[in-house]
């Protein structure tokens, strides 16, 4: 459905070139989600903005729905939805206007723009809703007008960018079952996310963003297979940080380690197993952690791994 050759984009700013895309290439299969997962700066949105055709790449190529980016952008643009991180919604507009106005703009009939339009809010179970001004909408509703306006021009692809950020949990579980409902349908979706757990529970197949690069793809479970072995945390004061790891090491067979902050991260092969015998090497050189969890590895711990920070801190960065 997609597939993308060294695709790149450097923006020049007052401080110098930002290289926000460096060259990427992957693919979208027909029917899939795809998730781009990757903390803020990533280059996520700047990504799906160009497959868009809404900003030019600065090299690279590629082909969308059987439309050439750069030499057929109108024909990209006519086969895909997109959906921005904000929403296009205006808050006195009527919902059905909003809709029927978008079809309009792609080239529908009035006809057709109104029975697409009543067609996807019953989808979307907004049924009842299209007289309402959007601003009389809750958040999760709104975001679903947004989808909408995405695909009332029907199109077999869409893309979400930041499809719940802002959303409270219960609707977001309810927009991700709208999400795979489409999907169901038929409809490829592409969608960018930094929540580790909504790529896990949404997602086909998952391509891991860092620093305008792809740094690991594949399916929730591959990514975490890839991971062999638990995660042993152990909240220590930093200054005994690095003693604790050498203890560590010389009680168990670590397979990495990771000191981040007050954290220390241990993986081993059976973090069950490992658990008494750290401690008691701790408790020996004189060092009680304040506390000890072990995990089965989370598509945190791939992040961590392939690129050294974890995804929730450069979240907050
Ligand atoms: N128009 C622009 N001009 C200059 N720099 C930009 C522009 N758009 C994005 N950038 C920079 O490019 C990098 C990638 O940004 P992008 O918005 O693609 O990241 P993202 O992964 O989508 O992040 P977020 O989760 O915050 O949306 C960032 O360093 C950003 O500051």
């Amino acid at each position: 459905m997609i597939s993308v050759t060294g695709l790149a984009r450097t923006f020049t700013t007052k401080t110098g070139p930002v290289e926000a895309v460096r060259g990427i290439d992957f693919e979208v299969r027909e029917g899939e989600i795809l998730g781009l997962l990757g903390p803020n700066g990533a280059g996520k949105t700047t990504t799906l903005r160009m497959i868009s055709t809404l900003i030019e790449p600065t090299a690279g190529d590629a082909v969308v729905s059987g439309a050439d980016l750069l030499r057929d952008p109108r024909l990209v643009r006519s086969r895909i939805g997109y959906v921005a991180q904000g929403g296009a919604t205006h808050d006195e507009e009527l919902v059905i206007d909003e809709l029927v106005l978008q079809a309009r703009l792609f080239g529908l009939s009035k006809r057709s723009a109104v029975a697409n339009a009543e067609s996807l809010l019953h989808t979307l179970d907004l049924d009842g809703l299209g007289g309402r001004k959007c601003k009389q909408l809750s958040g999760g509703q709104r975001r679903r007008v947004d989808i909408a306006l995405g695909l009332v021009h029907q199109p077999n692809l869409i893309y979400l960018d930041e499809p719940t950020t802002g959303l409270d949990p219960q609707s977001r579980a309810n927009l991700w079952d709208h999400i795979r409902s489409l999907r169901e349908r038929g409809t490829t979706i592409v969608l960018t996310t930094h929540y580790l757990d909504e790529a896990d529970a949404l997602c086909d197949r998952i391509l891991v963003m860092d620093h305008g690069e792809i740094v690991a793809e594949g399916t929730p479970d591959e990514l975490k297979r890839r991971i062999s072995g638990d995660v042993i945390s152990l909240e220590i004061s930093p200054e005994l940080a690095a003693r604790a790891v050498e203890v560590a090491d010389g009680a168990l067979e670590l397979r990495s380690q990771l000191t981040e902050g007050h954290l220390v991260h241990l993986t081993v092969e059976k973090g069950d197993a490992a658990v008494v015998p750290l401690l008691h090497a701790l408790q020996s050189a004189g060092i009680v952690p304040g506390s000890l969890t072990v995990k089965r590895p989370s598509l945190d711990d791939v992040f961590l791994t392939v690129t050294g920070r974890s995804l929730r801190d450069g979240d907050q960065g």
